[in-house]
This record gives C-alpha cells, sequence and structure tokens, in this order.
C-alpha cells in the first residue's frame, strides 16, 4: 500500500514541499495542476525533479467540468483532455483525477457520463494512461459516490475507474457501507481528509476547512474501513484543502500528515481486525492514568518565588534530587518538582523560555509499550542527560520542546522517588488538593490541530471539538483532549493581547499556562488556601448575579461561592463543577483549583470569559498595559 499527499496540501513552491513530504515518508504526491502551472520548470524537470526526492507522482489533478456537456463543447473537452495527457506523458503521471462537473451546461444523465468517460478512457489508453472519476459534494448532476460508482460501470473500460474522497461522502453524510460491494480493483485512488463539524457551504468548508485524519469529526476510521473490505490496496493519499497548512511550515504539516495516515490505518486494524492493512505492527494505543509529576525549570534567583506560589498553594517541600538542584514539592497525590541546574535541558529551557514546566511525566499502563507506538507515529525521541545512578525514562519531545516523560506502575514509577529523591514515604495533605486534573497548554493558533493529533494519536484518548474563548482583547481557541486520567488542554490564538497571546510571545513559544488541582471539598480547601495566604483571584458581583439567574441558585449558596471566590458551573445531567482562581503572575502563569461533582466533565467554559477579564484586571488595575 502505498501513500502520497496532495501537494495543494503543503505550503510553498514545489521546490519546498517536496522535500518535506519525502523527509515525512510519503511515497508519492498528487501534482496539483496549479502547482505545476506556477513552476517555471518543464514538465519533464518537474517530474525529474519529483523522482530525485525518491517520490513518485500517484495522481495528476483535478481535470474539471469533462462529462455530460453538449457539443461542441464535449468536443473541446475532449481535445483539452488530450492536451492534460500529453503533460501527464511528460511528467510521468499515470492516474488524471475528473471530478465531477459543475458546468452550468453539463446536461447530466448517468449513460451519457458514462459514455464520455469511456471515449475519454480510450484516449488515455491509448496513451498507457488511466483516469478516475470522483463525485464532488457539490458536483452539479453528480455528488455522490454511489452515482459516480454506476457511472463507472456503465463506462465499462479497464482505464476508467472510481476516485473516493471520504471528504466528500462523510461531509454529505453518505453512508460509507455502499463502498463495501465495489470491487476493490475498480478503484483507482483513494483520498482521505477530515474536517471540523461547522455547518457550512459544501465548498467553502472543502476547500478552506479540511483537515488531517483525527484532527476532525468525520468518521474517517469507518470510510477507510469500508475502502479496505473491498480488497483496495492502492494509494491512500491525503488531500486536505485547509487555510492554516497553506500558510504552515511544510515540514510540521507533513510530518502530522504521515502521522495521521499511520493512525488511521493503526485505527482501522484494531477496529476491524479482518482487514488486511500493509502497516507494521505496534502497540495499540492506551488510556493513561494521570500525571506522574510536572517539572518547572528556573532559576535560582527565580526559584523563591516559585517556592512561596506552591507554599501558598498547599505544597510542602518534601525532598530534594540526589545529585542535581531540584526541590520535590509534594500534596495529596501531586509531584511538582523545581529545577534550578545551570545545565542540562530543564536550563536550556529555562533560558529560552523563562520559568517554565520542562518536562511533564504522565503514568500509563506500559511505559515501553506507549514509547514503542510513540516512535512509530513519528514522534521524537528526547535524548536527556542520565546520570550513573538515575533511572532511564522514556521521554519524548511534547508541546514547545518539552520534555513528555513516560512511566508506568513497574519498577521505575516505584523507585523513582527513592531512588532519585531524598523524599520520606510522609503524606502531605496541605489544603486538600488531591491530583492534577488538568494541564492547560498555550501554544501559537496553527499548533493546536498538530498537538491534538499528538496526544489523540499516542493515547487512547478524544480530542473535544474547539471552542471559541472570548478573552477582552480577542478570540482563544480551545480543545480539550482526556485520556483516561489524563486531561490536557490546548489554547492558542493569533490575538497577541490576550492573555494567551501574551503568554505565548513571553515565554518566546508554546508552554503551560496553567495547572489546574483537583480537590474533593472546594470549600475546605479555599478557607485552607486563604490560610496559607494564597491569592485567589476575585470576581465580581455581575458574575455572580448572573450565575444566580442562570442556574437558578440558592442566594446562600452563591453568597457562599462568592465569599470563598469560587466559580461554578453546571451540565444538562446536574454535573457541577467548582473552580478557584489564583492571580496571574507577571509571566502569566497561574493555578486553578477545581471540584468535579456528579461526573461533570468539561472545563468551565462559561466561566472563562470572566475569569479571563478577572485576572487582567489585576494584571493591570488602571487599564493601562502591564508593559
Ligand atoms: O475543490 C475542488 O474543486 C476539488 C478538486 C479536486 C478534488 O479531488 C477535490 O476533492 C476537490
Ligand atoms: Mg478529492
Amino acid at each position: 500500500m502505498k501513500t502520497s499527499i496532495a501537494t495543494v496540501s503543503i505550503s510553498g513552491t514545489l521546490r519546498e514541499k517536496l522535500p518535506a513530504i519525502a523527509a515525512a515518508g510519503f511515497d508519492g504526491i498528487e501534482i496539483f495542476e496549479q502547482d505545476f502551472i506556477t513552476s517555471d520548470l518543464s514538465p519533464r524537470e518537474v517530474g525529474q525533479m519529483v523522482r530525485d526526492h525518491g517520490l513518485i507522482i500517484s495522481l495528476f489533478q483535478p481535470f474539471r467540468d469533462f462529462e455530460t456537456l453538449p457539443e461542441p463543447l464535449r468536443s473541446r473537452a475532449l481535445a483539452r483532455a488530450e492536451r492534460k495527457f500529453d503533460l501527464m506523458a511528460e511528467l510521468g503521471a499515470p492516474l488524471m483525477l475528473v471530478c465531477s462537473s459543475v458546468h452550468p451546461a453539463a446536461l447530466g444523465g448517468i449513460d451519457r457520463a458514462a459514455d464520455d468517460l469511456r471515449a475519454l478512457g480510450d484516449l488515455a489508453a491509448s496513451r498507457g494512461l488511466r483516469l478516475g472519476y470522483e463525485a464532488l459534494a457539490w458536483g452539479r448532476h453528480v455528488s455522490d459516490h454511489r452515482d459516480a460508482w454506476e457511472i463507472v460501470r456503465r463506462a465499462d473500460h479497464p482505464a476508467v475507474g472510481l476516485i473516493l474522497d471520504s471528504f466528500h461522502t462523510l461531509g454529505r453524510g453518505i453512508e460509507t457501507d455502499s463502498i463495501r460491494s465495489i470491487p476493490g480493483d475498480r478503484i483507482f485512488f483513494v483520498q482521505l481528509a477530515d474536517a471540523p463539524a461547522i455547518p457550512m457551504d459544501l465548498l467553502y468548508w472543502s476547500r478552506h476547512f479540511r483537515n488531517m485524519p483525527g484532527e476532525g469529526d468525520l468518521d474517517v476510521t469507518r470510510f477507510l474501513r469500508s475502502v479496505l473490505a473491498t480488497g483496495y490496496d492502492g494509494t491512500l493519499s491525503l488531500e486536505i484543502f485547509n487555510d492554516q497548512f497553506r500558510q504552515g511550515l511544510p515540514m510540521g504539516v507533513a510530518r502530522d500528515g504521515y502521522r495521521s495516515l499511520v493512525a488511521a490505518l493503526d485505527a482501522v486494524r484494531r477496529a476491524e481486525p479482518t482487514l488486511a492493512v500493509d502497516l507494521p505492527a505496534f502497540p495499540p494505543p492506551a488510556a493513561a492514568d494521570g500525571v506522574e509529576f510536572v517539572e518547572f525549570a528556573t532559576a535560582p534567583d527565580e526559584a523563591a518565588a516559585l517556592a512561596a506560589a506552591l507554599a501558598q498553594a498547599g505544597f510542602t517541600r518534601a525532598g530534594h534530587h540526589v545529585s542535581k538542584p531540584v526541590d520535590l514539592w509534594r500534596q495529596g497525590g501531586i509531584n511538582i518538582l523545581v529545577n534550578t541546574s545551570a545545565e542540562g535541558f530543564a536550563h536550556a529551557a529555562y533560558l529560552s523560555h523563562g520559568t517554565t514546566v520542562a518536562e511533564i511525566a504522565i503514568r500509563v499502563p506500559d511505559a515501553a509499550a506507549c514509547f514503542t507506538r510513540a516512535r512509530a507515529l513519528g514522534a521524537q525521541v528526547h535524548e536527556a542527560a542520565v546520570e550513573a545512578t538515575e533511572l532511564t525514562i522514556p521521554a519524548i519531545r511534547g508541546v514547545g520542546g518539552s520534555m513528555l516523560r513516560l512511566l508506568d506502575a513497574g519498577e521505575n514509577l516505584g523507585r523513582i522517588w527513592d531512588i532519585d529523591f531524598d523524599a520520606g514515604p510522609g503524606a502531605f495533605a496541605g489544603a486538600g488538593l488531591t491530583r492534577i486534573d488538568h494541564i492547560a497548554q498555550t501554544m501559537g493558533p496553527d499548533e493546536i490541530l498538530s498537538w491534538s493529533l499528538f496526544y489523540g494519536t499516542l493515547l487512547d484518548a478524544a480530542p473535544a471539538p474547539l471552542v471559541d474563548v472570548a478573552d477582552p482583547d480577542g478570540l482563544v481557541k480551545s480543545r480539550a483532549i482526556r485520556s483516561g486520567g489524563l486531561r490536557v488542554t490546548l489554547n492558542g490564538t493569533s490575538a497577541h493581547r490576550t492573555l494567551a497571546g501574551r503568554f505565548h510571545q513571553d515565554s518566546f513559544g508554546a508552554a503551560v499556562q496553567h495547572l489546574a488541582f483537583a480537590t474533593d471539598d472546594i470549600f475546605a480547601s479555599a478557607a485552607r488556601l486563604a490560610d496559607l495566604g494564597f491569592d485567589a483571584l476575585p470576581m465580581g458581583d455581575n458574575y455572580y448575579d448572573d450565575l444566580l439567574a442562570r442556574h437558578g441558585l440558592d442566594p446562600t449558596f452563591a453568597a457562599r461561592l462568592k465569599a470563598a471566590h469560587v466559580l461554578y458551573d453546571r451540565d444538562e445531567a446536574g454535573g457541577e463543577f467548582f473552580q478557584l482562581y489564583g492571580n496571574a503572575r507577571p509571566d502569566g502563569l497561574f493555578f486553578e483549583v477545581c471540584e468535579r461533582r456528579g461526573g461533570y466533565d468539561g472545563y468551565g467554559a462559561p466561566n472563562a470569559p470572566f475569569r479571563i477579564a478577572a485576572q487582567k484586571r489585576r494584571l493591570r488595575p488602571y487599564g493601562m498595559p502591564a508593559r
């Protein structure tokens, strides 16, 4: 099974696209005619350049508005096709994509279309070429792969086959089981794309919002299962029209594409083990158990402020690293490390970001299996310096170049605190914070899809739909990902004056902006935190008045929330969420404390705009920018 990607999916010119596509691992490309025309190389030179990169041209596209035209348009369309067949021969492209016509003069008619494709098939065959017919979701007469297949079936020509594109099928809500009865050898090419579930005009949606399989809301796995059930063993190609990818970095987009394709095939073989999937074996995605530790990188002269913030949040300095200047702070099941090394990875992270979360260690059922899966999906291995006495814990590169460590319940987890740290067995109740509820990572707006693909393919995880959070200075896009006991939120914006945008700039790249700690008793924790001097974020009367109205709260309960600076949300099923925010540090980093009741599964999104506005008031109390 060959892999391919349409050149339209990647930014730049062919000279920039091709090396990125080759380096990401693809076998071939769909050459978009526009990419060829914009090049000043001859067709032969372009073909040679593709092959010089170790790639093949698997498809030439698109050939538009061909079928069911009246004369003289029909003859003209055939003549146009002949010119393109000449071009394909020079390029070394064996297959042409003919997409269903949108021509206003097209007459329609299944037999008329079949006759036209047969005639085109004769022309192609005489040159040793083939063509595939694709139903565009917005085609004038043909907009459904079932009709396209009927046309191809009636054309009954060895050089004429069907091209399937997951977007056109799934985007129109067409069931995919109908694909299973198509003979696999009549399908000449398969294109894969996902898209977010945003109701809008099909053409506009397709040309601007497609994304990699697994990044959107379409059931691409189901589509691909049906395709492979036909026995199809031809090329699987990504055809992603996306505004963001068009301006993204070629290498990053190509790598994500390859990851999405591998993950899609892996999902298919797990969902339907009887299918023949041409992919090396690697371990399945597993649900994470939670966060074992988070490590801050800082400098000695900044460590005191961080230590004070941790103490005010109820943490106790419970141990020290045996060989490095790293403190262990503990509370409940939460471990926070503060690293002030003047060398090594943490120091490099501090130098590039300032005080920052340099490392996150997650607990998974089998760390070695997870690591193997990560590598199969193209994750970058993090080679950190490990000293002789310390344990080697597999690590991969995470958000903003931070380190994501993989730990399991085996030996390493049991021994990390005994071997690497002089931490005793003491329990530290602190303010009653029990574990890390979620980690909020702030990044560039174009990184959200990429990191949601990262987490969503590495782990057994369900990325939630993207939501917009209103900051007074712009919108922030946010997506939550949950895998078992691990919750991560990804936030990104191009609005530089938002809390998230400012943090992203100030930390010179993506980083953890806030940590949310869970409690089983928000009011007890709030009281204890107040005693400890935790600088809780007060919310205004307008907020609590609205809460009263919105949820029909008992006024004494609302007064209790307000007195404790607690924010509140409730879901449809009556699940409740309580949040308490700390003020943001000058660098934008902050802590949150939260309690979930009755199966509440969200993150208090309705509260976010008010919380952000309150944090900003604190940062710039006189309405002036903080800096
Ligand atoms: O948007 C289009 O016109 C277009 C062209 C070719 C394709 O394969 C496709 O899926 C869409
Ligand atoms: Mg297509």
